[in-house]
């Protein structure tokens, strides 16, 4: 998977380490526990906050959409400054969400979605002035204040998504935003101009800064939420713990070591961790957000990854963003006038009929988001949305002799519905994709690159469409949108069968259940000691030394020797006594070596050094203890194949006493046998009493 940092797991970690056992937040605030970053109320809490976060800018952003023909009669705009003033959006930020999404990267969500919702507000009060004093160009300042805090609190507000509900709520997390920024819109169109009608456009103005203060105030909440889950976090996870980081399952394994230089291991039964000693990346991340930059302590910290490193699925993804949205987007702009000219539409008809887009996305978005969840599919989703797009402009733009749509005849409401459909599926299914394309630590730049195109693609498509309709009318316009998203289908098809080929289809892929169980479980394990909570730089050397690769080197090794099990247990059994088994003292013999006596062979360090002296260095290996292969369990607890790997064998066995010592490997031996001189008769027995062995041994 890639890795993302999940505030679910984090959250979930909390959860399984916190002395908290009342189920409901609210009574356990009441009975004296104190609210955790994992009870729903409070994630609750913080989707509400990452979701009004962007209420104000969308409320903003449709201002002169809304109130088109008051402010071009108020201020005496012609039609290219009005355009000019509401493309002054996007142009900057073809280039400036980009950066923003770089500084996000860098100073981390909480600054920046504090920073930029002040952004936002400063654009719009500086708007506000230019409509009071009328002059033009202070309006053009604000309204590019305003997009550059605008367009970067969207990739803010993705990436604090992203991070809170990795895993199996980020498609309806994402839905939940969208949301509620299409209400801000909606809001917008249906309020406006009443507000203008009572206040006048300085009032419509001010009312937008006033909704700004609204995803301020969310951004301070957000960043006490956060602050206080990163408390929690730190205050109940030993700092080896932190380094853990779960992984969101859609990013490929290697991508993340190569992305974090972490090592990542798959446990038997299918749960999957990265441990890394690394995170997001930022100057500030040591101590002080580990949410969002997990403890590292280490200088292998990657910084995030430049947009060239993104690869190709993240650029496939983006670009179908950007042809998918610049279609859309830039239709709406010219909707009201197409329905008029086209289906002689009034005015409220054709708002209704391009408002359809946005409403739809509205209801449709959470819906499809837990659907995504559910089923996976993304991919094929934001394929069948570019080809529903593609539809829905080739009938719009298709007419039979008397004018009306070829397909939908006199129904542009069908056209609408599906395109509103498309545009939900676009929107919901595109940017949780995005974040399980990218690596965490390069979540905001990716973003900011995904949205500069976006807007380099709506302003291109904008001046498209102003330079083409006077020319060659809308019908034309639409056959190329139509076109357009037929070239996003089918980059759609070529995004979905590279992940499907090289990342093993992870956009398509139903996310695994939040990994904060697998976080309990690990806790568990520790608690009970069948577990180690090391430190990521100890991992492989742990996978080398783990009790399964001791035990498959040492059969592998007896297997070439032509040795059985039985075979096996018996050098364990010379092994547990202390005694050189008959092949060590014959190769002893043949090497010259003269083996210790038998009392010193009682200690297993004589056996080592006997070993060891062999001139060699492939004689006998020296017998490695029998490891359980089942640690005991702890009551109540369900412990998984997996724990076998991740059972340390000093746990898995009592604390070798005095004399017991250790084996050449250095691991712990399993309980000696009582101390008594190594007897051939004891060893005999041994032997005889077992047929197995006895046949074993004839043979
Ligand atoms: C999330 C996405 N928004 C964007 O991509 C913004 N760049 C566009 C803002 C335009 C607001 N009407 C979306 O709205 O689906």
């Amino acid at each position: 998977m890639r890795n993302v940092a999940s505030y679910g797991s984090i959250a979930k970690v909390d959860d399984a380490s916190a002395p908290f056992s009342a189920s409901s937040p609210a009574a356990s605030r009441w009975s004296g526990r104190r609210v955790r970053p994992s009870d729903a109320l409070y994630r609750n809490a913080v989707l509400t906050v990452a979701c009004v976060l962007t209420f104000g800018l969308y409320f903003c952003y449709d201002t002169p959409g809304a109130l088109v023909t008051d402010i071009t009669a108020d201020l005496h705009l012609t039609s290219f400054r009005y355009n000019l003033l509401v493309s002054l959006y996007s142009w900057p930020n073809t280039v400036m969400v980009f950066v923003g999404g770089l500084l996000i990267d860098r100073y981390g969500n909480r600054k920046s979605a504090v920073a930029l919702t002040l952004l936002v507000l400063v654009g719009q009060l500086i708007m506000t002035a230019a409509v009071t004093l009328r002059w033009y160009w202070l309006l053009l300042v604000g309204r590019f204040v305003f997009g550059i805090g605008g367009e970067s609190l969207n990739v803010c507000q993705s990436t604090i998504v992203s991070r809170w509900f990795a895993g199996h709520e980020l498609a309806m997390a994402f839905g939940f935003s969208l949301t509620v920024s299409r209400i801000g819109s909606i809001l917008s169109f249906n309020t406006l101009p009443y507000v203008h009608g009572v206040v006048g456009l300085s009032g419509a103005f001010a009312v937008g800064a006033l909704i700004c203060t609204l995803s301020i105030a969310a951004a301070s909440v957000f960043v006490c939420l956060d602050r206080y889950a990163e408390q929690c976090r730190a205050r109940e996870s030993p700092p080896s713990a932190q380094a853990w980081r779960y992984r969101v399952d859609s990013v490929e394994e290697e991508e993340e070591e190569e992305a974090t230089g972490s090592m990542a291991m798959e446990l038997e039964d299918g749960i999957r961790e990265t441990t890394t000693a690394s995170g997001d990346a930022g100057p500030s991340t040591a101590t002080s957000e580990p949410p969002e930059r997990p403890q590292r302590g280490s200088a292998r910290t990657p910084p995030p990854r430049s947009p060239l490193q993104l690869g190709l699925s993240f650029w496939l993804c983006s670009l179908i963003g950007m042809l998918a949205y610049s279609t859309v987007f830039s239709f709406i702009a010219v909707g009201g006038d197409f329905f008029h000219w086209r289906y002689g539409a009034s005015r409220e008809y054709s708002g209704f009929l391009v408002s359809l887009v946005y409403d739809i996305s509205m209801f449709m978005a959470p819906l499809l988001g837990r659907s995504f969840d559910q089923v996976g599919l993304r991919g094929i989703f934001l394929l069948t949305s570019c080809a529903l797009s593609t539809l829905s402009f080739r009938t719009l733009g298709t007419h039979n002799a008397h004018g009306n749509p070829a397909l939908f005849p006199r129904i542009p409401l069908l056209s609408m519905l599906t395109l509103g459909l498309a545009f939900s599926g676009v929107s919901s299914s595109l940017w949780p994709s995005m974040t399980l394309v990218v690596p965490a630590a390069s979540l905001g730049t990716a973003l900011g690159v995904a949205q500069a195109l976006q807007n380099f693609g709506t302003s291109t498509a904008s001046i498209f469409v102003g330079r083409t309709v006077d020319d060659f009318g809308y019908d034309y316009v639409m056959k190329v949108f139509a076109g357009v998203s037929a070239v996003a289908a089918v980059l759609a098809v070529w995004w979905n069968l590279d992940d499907w080929v090289h990342h093993g289809g992870r956009v398509n892929r139903v996310l695994p259940p939040e990994p904060a169980d697998e976080a309990e479980l690990r806790r568990q394990l520790i608690a009970a000691g069948l577990a180690v909570d090391y430190v990521p730089l100890y991992v492989p050397v742990y996978v080398l030394i783990s009790p399964q690769a001791i035990d498959t080197v040492r059969r592998a090794y007896y297997r070439r020797l032509g040795e059985g099990e039985m075979g096996m247990r018996r050098r364990d059994l010379y092994a547990r006594l202390g005694i050189a088994h008959p092949d060590v003292q014959r190769k002893a013999a043949e090497a010259g070596v003269r083996l210790p006596r038998p009392e010193s062979l009682q200690r297993p360090t004589g056996i080592s050094a006997a070993m060891t002296t062999t001139p060699r260095g492939s004689a006998t290996p020296p017998a490695a203890p029998i490891v359980s292969a089942s640690p005991a369990r702890s009551p109540g607890m369900v412990v998984p194949s997996a724990t076998r790997l991740s059972t340390p064998m000093a746990s898995a066995s009592p604390t070798p006493s005095p004399g017991s010592g250790r084996s050449i490997e250095g691991q712990p031996q399993p309980p000696p046998l009582p101390r008594r001189p190594p007897s051939s008769s004891l060893l005999h027995r041994s032997w005889k009493e077992s047929p197995v062995d006895r046949s074993n041994r004839s043979s």
